[in-house]
């Protein structure tokens, strides 16, 4: 990986962590967007997933999700089933043009629980009320979510995922495009999260909001530059490391064919 002078400190790979990678390599149509990436995120930790454009990021947050096959290596997710996890998508990725109001919405939190076609009972209707009241939008349960804004509407997904109580949460940029006011309440849930011990993985591009918040980062320049304490991982040679790796890369480069100790 040609470090120079930069200290990598990946979590320890070799300890139980809720979530394992194993060297692993992805990308798209045999073209790599993630090399090499070994390491664990411990349950219950809090860790930004941080790093240039296109450094892979959500391809990453995509593998853990299993919504993409790995080229080389393994995602290893310790004692978990897809119920026990929530993936919050760029908002880009986000539908919202169905015809469903916000109480709707949050209850399909509940869907793998209960089934699609079973009919929803009162305590989970209390249960979804109460979520909107925790992301600020009691009252707005019979609002249409296409007349929402792009903060309201990210409560609602945040809400939801309340509802989904699932053990490890990853959220890909979910303060890009929000308001401050929205993004503070919502860093508040993140925070409730953390307290429960759930294992929560965000990626994010404000690097105060990462050293104000959360305690473990992962920098990505589609190889891994640096993970562990943010303090140390965010060192002014980490991110101009990253950057420089940035600029050299090719996206026509073919299948990475290193191979590691
Ligand atoms: N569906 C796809 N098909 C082909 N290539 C893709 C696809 N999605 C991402 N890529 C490529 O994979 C690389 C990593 O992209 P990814 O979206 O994971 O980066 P990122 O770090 O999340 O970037 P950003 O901060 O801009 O969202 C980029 O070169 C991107 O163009």
């Amino acid at each position: 990986m040609g470090g120079g002078n930069v200290t990598l400190s990946f979590p320890d790979a070799t300890a139980a962590p809720l979530v394992r990678l194993t060297d692993l390599t992805l990308g798209y149509r045999r073209h790599p967007a993630v090399h090499h990436l070994s390491g664990g995120f411990r349950d219950g930790s809090l860790t930004a997933v941080v790093g240039p454009n296109g450094a892979g990021k959500s391809t990453l947050l995509k593998a853990m999700v299993g919504a993409l096959r790995p080229l080389d290596g393994r995602v290893t997710l310790h004692g978990l089933t897809a119920a026990d996890i929530a993936y919050l998508p760029q908002q880009a990725e986000v539908e919202r043009d169905f015809p469903i109001d916000v109480l709707d919405t949050v209850l399909l939190g509940h869907w793998r629980r209960v089934g699609i076609f079973r009919s929803i009972g009162g305590a989970l209707r209390g249960q979804a009320e109460e979520a909107l009241a925790v992301v600020g939008l009691s009252g707005f349960e019979r609002r249409p979510i296409a007349a929402l804004s792009a903060g309201q509407f990210q409560r609602v997904l945040f809400a939801r995922m309340l509802l989904q109580d699932a053990r490890l949460i990853l959220l890909d940029e979910p303060f890009t495009a929000i308001d401050a006011r929205t993004t503070a309440d919502l860093l508040d849930v993140v925070r409730r999260w953390h307290g429960e011990r759930r294992t929560v993985i965000a990626v994010l591009h404000d690097l105060e909001q990462v050293r104000a918040h959360f305690p473990e980062t992962l920098l990505l320049a589609r190889e891994p530059i640096a993970w562990g304490r943010t303090a140390d991982v965010l060192a002014p040679a980490n991110l101009v490391r990253a950057r420089a790796m940035a600029e050299g890369w090719d996206d026509k480069a073919g299948l990475c064919r290193r191979t590691v100790p």
